[in-house]
């Protein structure tokens, strides 16, 4: 019952907000559709009235819960995925990873974005947020469900402040949790992926001083505004993934997942 309501909610939520992003199926990414995205960003429709608390999103006469997001950061390699895996395995999250629906966009047959993301991904830098954003909204809504880890974003400021016009008032947000990991572990941990057939374009040593200095330059500063909000959970990468998981599961259980 609460599921079911809750993805009435997310979708009813999303084409009462009117943001075109959720009137194109997932798999049909276009130019237009960011056009209309860009357009949206004059009229952004906050949905929530005076009656409506902040995590929850008002239609018709019913307030109901907006989905809840947390945001999973930390450098190229640091276990985001894995941990997010096993997160999923235990707690009722969805993950969606911002660089696996850009790799997926990257090879969807007739995708107006594949040749601008493959150079972005192979060069190590942080793709417009207008495509990002509009993968992560249309996988949200497509899933119909209502708690998200989406690892991988926002990674630097335009992707925070497209985030914000674009998303910030139909969501939940949570919090981050930053798997802080030294930049050699995490090259090392890249290049055993790279090794052991990811087949990633980027888990090359090449790729991967191009991502450590993005992450450093542009995606560290994120974390730390967070951080100056309060909103980070830390959470050292380098052990184990069993041990780092341990940690894990200790902050989600003590927010209340
Ligand atoms: N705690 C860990 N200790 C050792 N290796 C790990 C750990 N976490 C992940 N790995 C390995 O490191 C590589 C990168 O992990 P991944 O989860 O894909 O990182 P990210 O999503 O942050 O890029 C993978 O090959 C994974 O198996
Ligand atoms: N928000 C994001 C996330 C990823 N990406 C791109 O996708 C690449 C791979 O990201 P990823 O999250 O899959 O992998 P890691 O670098 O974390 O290992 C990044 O280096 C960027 O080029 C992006 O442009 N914007």
């Amino acid at each position: 019952m609460w599921r079911a309501l809750a993805r009435t909610t997310w979708r009813a939520a999303a084409n009462d907000c009117g943001s075109p992003g959720f009137r194109f199926a997932p798999s049909t990414l276009t130019q237009q559709q960011l056009r209309h995205s860009k357009a949206s960003k004059r009229y952004t429709t906050n949905t929530n009235t005076s009656t409506a608390p902040p995590h929850k999103i008002r239609i018709g006469i019913m307030s109901v819960e907006k989905p809840k997001v947390v945001f999973v950061l930390g450098g190229p390699g640091a276990g985001k995925g894995t941990q997010c895996s096993r997160i999923v395995d235990r707690f009722q999250f969805t993950h969606l990873s911002a660089g696996d629906l850009l790799r997926e966009e990257r090879s969807r047959e007739g995708s107006e974005f594949g040749n601008l993301i493959e150079d972005y991904i192979r060069n190590g830098k942080i793709v417009p947020v207008e495509v990002t954003c509009s993968l992560l909204e249309n996988a949200m809504k497509a899933s119909g469900k209502s708690r998200f880890l989406i690892d991988g974003f926002p990674r630097n400021q335009d992707n925070l402040d497209g985030w914000n016009r674009q998303m910030s008032e139909k969501v939940d947000f949570q919090f981050v949790l930053f798997f802080d990991c030294g930049e050699d572990v995490c090259v090392q941990r890249c290049l055993g992926r790279g090794q052991s057939g990811s087949g990633r374009t980027d888990d090359n040593l090449d790729s991967l001083k191009k991502r450590i200095s993005t992450y450093n330059n542009d995606s560290l500063p994120i974390i730390k505004f967070f951080e100056g909000a309060g909103q980070v959970k830390r959470i050292d990468a380098s052990p184990d993934a069993e041990q780092v998981y341990g940690e894990v599961e200790k902050i989600l259980v003590a927010s209340g997942f």
